[in-house]
């Protein structure tokens, strides 16, 4: 063999295992973004393979590689000509700034589409203990009174959800919840939250995580 033709093959073998490798990556990621890089990545490496490898170029190969990364391309333009073209109010940008930051604008967009604010007043009612708990809530601002029983044992204020352990379980909930003083809060009603999880995985993984940092949060305070 000479040595352009042991270059040859060890370069084909080289960007053939990069492709295999990238292609696999795209299929365990969790994010429709790097999905699709990784899928244009490895289309693309495949593409110069079946274009410098065989004795031939293999067209019909370098067309179905070429239109992956031709697709995905248009898509990820597409996602980013929308995530440029959504606008947030101040809260929501603040909201994206610090606890919602695991989510890409998008998902972050469609979280808040699906959601409500609200200024709660004091005495109004969030959660009874032993309902059904019909949202899930976010203290924006203000303060509310988890009472067991008939007794306080917390005050929650900024920063924390309320109702996230029923969302979890689904079961009833296991406080009432009471606003002590005027309080600005986005909330989403539990069905229509749980169903557009349940077509967004990547979501749903982010809404589990912020739970799992609130409820780690709840336990320190005490
Ligand atoms: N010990 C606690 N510390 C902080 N928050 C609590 C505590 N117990 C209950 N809550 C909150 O009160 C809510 C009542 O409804 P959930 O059980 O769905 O979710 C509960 C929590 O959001």
């Amino acid at each position: 063999m000479s040595f352009d033709a042991f270059l040859q093959d060890w370069f084909g073998y080289t960007i053939y295992f990069i492709a295999y490798i990238a292609a696999l990556g795209a299929f365990g990621c969790s994010s429709i973004f790097w999905l699709r890089v990784l899928t244009i990545f490895s289309s693309a490496c495949f593409v110069v393979y079946y274009y410098i490898i065989p004795a031939d170029p293999l067209w019909l190969d370098i067309f179905s590689e070429g239109a992956l990364v031709v697709i995905n391309a248009a898509m990820i333009a597409l996602l980013w000509y929308r995530e440029k073209s959504i606008r947030f109010s101040e809260e929501e940008k603040e909201l994206y700034a610090t606890i919602f930051s695991r989510f890409s604008p998008f998902e972050f967009y469609k979280l808040i589409k699906v959601g409500k604010w609200q200024t709660f007043e004091p005495e109004d009612v969030l959660t009874k203990q032993g309902k059904k708990v019909p949202a899930l809530y976010f203290i924006y601002n203000g303060e509310v009174n988890v009472v067991v029983d008939g007794k306080t044992i917390v005050q929650l204020r900024d920063g924390y959800f309320v109702g996230e352990m029923s969302f979890t379980l689904e079961q009833a909930a296991n406080a009432d919840v009471i606003v002590s003083v005027p309080t600005r809060i986005l909330y989403w009603p539990q069905d229509i939250l749980q169903d557009l999880l349940k077509r967004n995985p990547a979501m749903k993984n982010a809404v589990e995580a912020m739970i799992t940092q609130d409820l780690a949060k709840k336990l320190r305070q005490g």
